[in-house]
């Protein structure tokens, strides 16, 4: 997968070259590229934003600028892109967001700052039948969309095959199975007085699978209730009904 990323600060994508992703990149799975959108400025303040029709505060992103940029990154690979821009007006990024963009060859990153990017940019990508999502890992407002992109980049980049070491781990996360994860134990046996469930040291797999089902569905219910109720009919059995 080629990851492109566009911004006018290209410092605040740093951490996408450390830890996980960083060796992901090394190893081949990943080429990232981050771009300095004022690369296609053309005046020497190097303007990228300006004055809302309309009035109200803050400033727009130029289209002129996004426009001649996006040309020109798409334009770096062959690959068919998605192009993605974080907003909090998009639909919600989540775990199935992540999943289904592995199957991207190329996602190119578009991160507003200010009042957004002039909604023109995105208009004339759709209308040249490129794919554009508008999305949102929240319901609050950041500054600029750079953050969002880390999140998006570790959400998706670690569904990648060969990424995380054990790919077991992807298939037990938190909505992987609609759930939210139940509590993890380690060493040692008793901490501060706490014990570990005893049915997790007791060596019977079916019942710590039942055990740990059980605790999902608890967790579940009383923290995402919502995601307990968009769980298709078939997705819970008999023994979770009797939990
Ligand atoms: N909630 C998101 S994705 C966002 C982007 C910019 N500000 O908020």
């Amino acid at each position: 997968m080629r990851i492109d990323v566009i911004t006018i600060f290209p410092g605040y994508l740093a951490p996408l070259r450390e830890a996980l992703l960083g060796r992901a990149i090394g190893a081949g799975l990943v080429d990232l590229a981050v771009h300095d959108l004022r690369s296609w400025t053309r005046d020497v303040h190097q303007a990228v934003d300006d004055s809302p029709y309309g009035g109200g505060p803050g400033m727009v992103m130029r289209p002129q600028v996004w426009g001649e940029a996006l040309d020109a990154v798409l334009a770096l690979d062959e690959r068919p892109a998605r192009i993605v821009v974080p907003t909090p007006a998009g639909r919600p990024f989540t775990q199935a967001t992540a999943q289904a963009w592995t199957g991207e060859e190329r996602l190119v990153f578009a991160c507003g700052r200010y009042e957004g990017i002039d909604q023109r940019v995105v208009d004339d990508a759709r209308r040249r039948d490129l794919p554009v999502d508008e999305v949102s890992i929240g319901d609050y407002v950041l500054v600029g969309g750079e953050v969002a992109v880390l999140v998006m980049v570790e959400a998706v980049v670690r569904l990648l095959p060969g990424v995380l070491g054990n790919p077991a781990s992807a298939q037990q996360d938190s909505f992987s199975d609609g759930l939210l994860e139940g509590p993890a134990y380690t060493r040692p046996e008793v901490w501060r007085g706490l014990a570990v469930p005893e049915v997790l040291r007791s060596g019977n797999h079916a019942k710590i699978a039942r055990w740990r089902r059980d605790r999902a569905l608890e967790r579940t219910a009383q923290r995402r209730p919502d995601l307990l109720a968009a769980l298709p009919e078939d997705a819970l059995d008999d023994a979770d009904r009797a939990f």
